[in-house]
């Protein structure tokens, strides 16, 4: 799914008012029935409600949800928020529509007109749009106040007011904080950005059929990835397949303490389809990788405490099996250090790198250069921060990440809530999966062992990153169902892996 821009949500409504065609008041009509179908499933007719209106078509909205929800039944009452001289055209048209059913339309112009808003009542936010800007000042600032102070329940109309959909606000600037924010047709950038959690509440999309060819055509570099969109990068298993077709794949993990982590992310790897696996771990974690994870073979580093490369057991050089993943448990150790430098240069397909690898690189960044084209680095934001520099705000992170992505021919993880994929073209591909209760050691060890099955499975990188993203999130999300996101571990995570 796209994240269009302002002015491509713009031409957008131009183009499927000009195209479908549909007057623009009907188009309206469409975007309130959509709002009020999904608000009518959540809250019964008889909760108390407060409508708040701008004057733009947001507010325009918001009229034409309390016209189609009295018709519903809702007690209600709504309140036009009055800072400027100028309605817009399908504001007037709404505002006398209304007019028709009741006289219940009050008018804020001066805080003394602001209502109260108990914690029994639901207050629907349409003062500002997508139209925004400028900060929300005087009368607008403060209902938008007056809203955040309220123990009400909020939904907002679109987008938050005061939100920008697509560039930073201000730290001072006043945005109403909503419990829903339910959008038209396509998630605003804004929303996918850890700085708004506030401002988005557990925002939803609702179908107004905008033009779907503008949307096929709209340049955009950043996607939000739809669960149906996902499963369609799962590669089929022939009925002939067998266990090379899958691939080997090498791990590279663990330090003394720090075994666990050598086990988890082949736990993962394993649950996600690869054909083989054999993971180097030191000395010390020999027996535990032997004992924990039988299905994979083992080859211990000559090192007892750290990962140095070497290894007597087996000679295949980590070149010559279908990936590599390092990363999970290493550590920085000198001799580490020393693997990877020398590991580096002797890789031509697209590896898996994280953890302490990816610390390592962003201290001896002339490593990134020797990268394979299309390995998956997947650095917590404070990893990314270490391979470039700090940003001022979410906005300047995403550009950092394109560039990132596509100076080195990589695909970056950037992981969190809603979790960003920069492909090396320098599209973002956000995630519809995952939940808090990842928040938990391991569970990016559990990534990286997944995203190395799936490049074992030879699945192009950016698709590997997007589908095993997707899986991982959606695996925590199911634990969550069934434990709850507190008692969440790394290895539930890995027992959830589904693949269908
Ligand atoms: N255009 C369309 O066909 C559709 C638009 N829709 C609605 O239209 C909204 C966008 O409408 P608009 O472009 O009218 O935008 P808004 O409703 O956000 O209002 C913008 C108006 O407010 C002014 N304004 C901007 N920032 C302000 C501030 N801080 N304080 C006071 N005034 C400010 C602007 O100058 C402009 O006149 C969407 O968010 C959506 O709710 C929906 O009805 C779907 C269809
Ligand atoms: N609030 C959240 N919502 C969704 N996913 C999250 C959230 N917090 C963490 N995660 C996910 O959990 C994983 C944590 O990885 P990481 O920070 O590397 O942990 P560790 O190093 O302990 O394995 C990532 O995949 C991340 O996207
Ligand atoms: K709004």
């Amino acid at each position: 799914m796209k994240i269009l821009n302002v002015d491509q949500i713009r031409a957008l409504d131009q183009a499927t008012i000009q195209h479908e065609p549909i007057a623009p008041i009907n188009l309206m009509e469409r975007a309130a029935l959509a709002f009020v179908d999904w608000f009518v499933d959540r809250f019964p007719a008889t909760t108390p409600l407060k409508i708040f209106c701008g004057l733009g078509n947001n507010g325009g909205d918001g009229l034409a949800i309390a016209r189609l929800l009295l018709e519903r039944d809702y007690p209600l009452e709504v309140f036009v928020v009055r800072y400027a001289p100028r309605e817009s055209d399908d504001f007037m048209h709404n505002h006398r529509r209304l007019k028709l059913v009741t006289d219940n339309i009050r008018y804020v112009e001066l805080s003394h007109d602001i209502p109260p808003m108990p914690h029994n009542e639901v207050v629907i936010d349409a003062i500002l749009g997508s139209g925004l800007s400028r900060p929300a000042e005087g009368i607008v600032k403060s209902a938008i106040e007056a809203i955040n102070r309220s123990p009400a329940t909020v939904v907002s109309v679109d987008i938050a007011s005061g939100l920008y959909a697509d560039q930073p606000n201000a730290p001072e600037d006043v945005i109403v904080e909503p419990d829903y924010t339910v959008a038209f047709q396509l998630p605003k950038l804004a929303f996918l950005l850890p700085g708004n959690a506030r401002y988005t509440g557990d925002w939803q999309t609702v179908d107004i059929q905008l033009h779907k060819r503008f949307i096929d055509k709209a340049p955009t570099p950043y996607y939000y990835t739809r669960p149906d969109e996902a499963r369609l990068l799962l590669h089929k298993r022939d009925r002939y397949a067998h266990k090379g077709t899958f691939g080997h794949a090498l791990l590279l993990a663990g330090s003394y303490g720090k075994i666990g982590a050598a086990v988890l992310s082949a736990r993962a790897c394993l649950r996600s389809g690869v054909g083989l696996l054999t993971v180097q771990v030191p000395g010390c974690g020999y027996p535990v990788l032997q004992t924990a994870v039988p299905e994979a073979m083992c080859r211990p580093d000559t090192h007892e405490h750290v990962l140095s490369g070497t290894t007597e057991v087996e000679t295949t050089s980590p070149a010559d099996f279908t990936t590599v993943g390092i990363g999970p448990g290493i550590g920085k150790a000198s001799e580490t250090l020393a693997m990877l430098k020398a590991l580096l240069p002797t890789l031509t397909k697209p590896m898996v790198i994280d953890a302490d690898a990816l610390n390592l690189l962003g201290e001896n960044r002339e490593l990134l250069d020797q990268l394979p084209a299309g390995s998956i680095l997947t650095p917590h934001p404070k990893e990314f921060e270490r391979l470039t520099a700090p940003w001022q705000n979410d906005y300047e992170k995403l550009d950092r990440l394109r560039e990132f992505a596509r100076k080195y021919r990589v695909v970056v993880v950037l992981k969190g809530a809603h979790t960003a994929v920069a492909t090396p073209e320098g599209d973002i591909h956000f995630n519809a999966t995952g939940n808090p209760g990842l928040s938990t050691g391991g569970t990016g060890d559990v990534l990286t062992g997944v995203l190395t099955a799936l490049l074992a499975q030879r699945y192009d990188p950016v698709e590997a990153a997007v589908l095993g993203v997707y899986a991982h999130g959606l695996a925590g999300d199911q634990v969550a169902e069934q434990r709850g996101q507190i008692g969440m571990t790394a290895t539930d995570v890995v027992d959830a892996l589904r693949w269908a």
